[in-house]
């Protein structure tokens, strides 16, 4: 029997300060997301940014909290529900960090006699921090409790067209009557990472990340972005003008990939970009990073930076038409199966 597993990033279990440190140690420990040998990461993480990073974060959590929970988790649950309707497999959820595990997600396909997973990492873009380290982490449960199921992997879908023309629509609907300037936000990663997972060694950060068919893009998240911004722009006729990429979230004195989402912000203002529409395409759901670091504090600098109006355009979450991209790409990997 076959079953369906939907992976997100997780959060911490409550926005008790204990809680955010337990679930910042799980997530920043791991090699794929600070990528130091275990004995420097141990003393960045442990010894430095878990002494303070948790209270802060667990502040910023209890903006965004709701009654069910940490929005990126409630968020997962919809899109869970939504799709059970539409397939007739089972579907669960797992979460990279903290709870529900994958394992536990896992367990509970296989309470349910399944032997044939598909997994999809809820990302559309690769990076060495998302879709690797939930690859790795999936595999790791499996070999250990789950030796005899198999699990085949959705890849990456920045450039799956289903997938472009769901969020261009989704933002067409949003964008307010005026703007000046869209701004596509994407999470960061050090520049170090696109480096590191260039199988061709060739990706210079540079114009080769913008250029059509270079085989160094399947591991570069920062062409995977670029992509996404514009197959959407083309498809909503916006002028390249008009449109700004950034990158957000960054962490520690690494060069993280620029230009910084929030130094971007306070500048533009007084570049004459008074009304501004922004959106976050490397989250499928709303979370953290998107209700409070953008929705709060990037509007706070965007008008502290001489910005007029702040337009937030909500990630694709349990819309119906992302539900039906979701289906049709689990779809396909569950025919899969039956060709091996
Ligand atoms: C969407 C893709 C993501 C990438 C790429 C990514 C890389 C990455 N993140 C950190 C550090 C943190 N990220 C945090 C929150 C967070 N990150 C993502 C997604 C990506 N991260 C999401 C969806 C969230 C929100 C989780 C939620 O519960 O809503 C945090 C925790 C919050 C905080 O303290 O600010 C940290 C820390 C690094 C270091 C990294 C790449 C190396
Ligand atoms: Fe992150
Ligand atoms: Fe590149």
């Amino acid at each position: 029997m076959k079953g369906i597993l939907l992976v997100n990033l997780g959060s911490p279990r409550s926005t008790a300060v204990n809680d955010v440190k337990e679930y910042l140690d799980e997530f920043l420990m791991d090699e794929k997301v600070i990528d130091y040998r275990w004995i420097f990461r141990a003393l960045l993480v442990r010894g430095i940014i878990l002494n303070t990073r948790p209270a802060k974060s667990a502040e910023a959590y209890k903006t965004v909290w709701t009654e069910q929970g940490s929005p990126l988790i409630v968020i997962t649950e919809k899109i869970q529900k939504k799709l059970q309707k539409l397939v007739d497999v089972p579907v669960e959820i797992g979460m990279r960090y903290a709870q529900p595990s994958i394992e536990a997600g896992i367990q509970k396909l296989v309470d349910q006699g399944v032997t044939e997973i598909v997994l999809f990492p809820l990302y559309p873009q690769y990076a060495m921090s998302t879709t690797e380290t939930v690859i790795d982490k999936a595999e790791e449960v499996r070999k250990k409790s789950f030796p005899n199921i198999k699990i085949n992997y959705i890849q990456p879908f920045y450039n799956r067209e289903i997938y472009t023309d769901c969020l261009a629509e989704s933002i067409r609907e949003k964008l307010p009557e005026n703007f000046d300037a869209l701004q596509f936000s994407y999470h960061g990663v050090p520049e170090r990472h696109i480096y590191k997972t260039d199988p061709t060694k060739t990706c210079n950060l540079n114009d080769c990340c913008s250029r059509k068919d270079n085989p160094s893009h399947q591991f570069c998240y920062r062409h995977q972005c670029f992509d996404v911004t514009n197959s959407v722009i083309k498809k909503l006729g916006l002028p390249k003008e008009k449109v700004m990429v950034t990158f957000q979230s960054r962490l520690g004195n690494d060069k993280w990939m620029e230009p910084y989402t929030d130094e971007t912000l306070e500048s533009i203002g007084k570049k004459g970009v008074k009304n501004l529409a922004i959106v976050c395409p490397a989250f499928v759901s709303d979370c953290l990073e998107t209700l409070e670091e953008i929705s709060v504090e990037g509007k706070e600098q965007f008008l502290h930076g001489g910005g007029e109006n702040f337009h937030y355009i909500p990630c694709l979450n349990d819309e119906d038409r992302w539900i039906e991209v979701v289906k049709t790409l689990c779809e396909e990997k569950l025919n899969e199966f039956y060709l091996v």
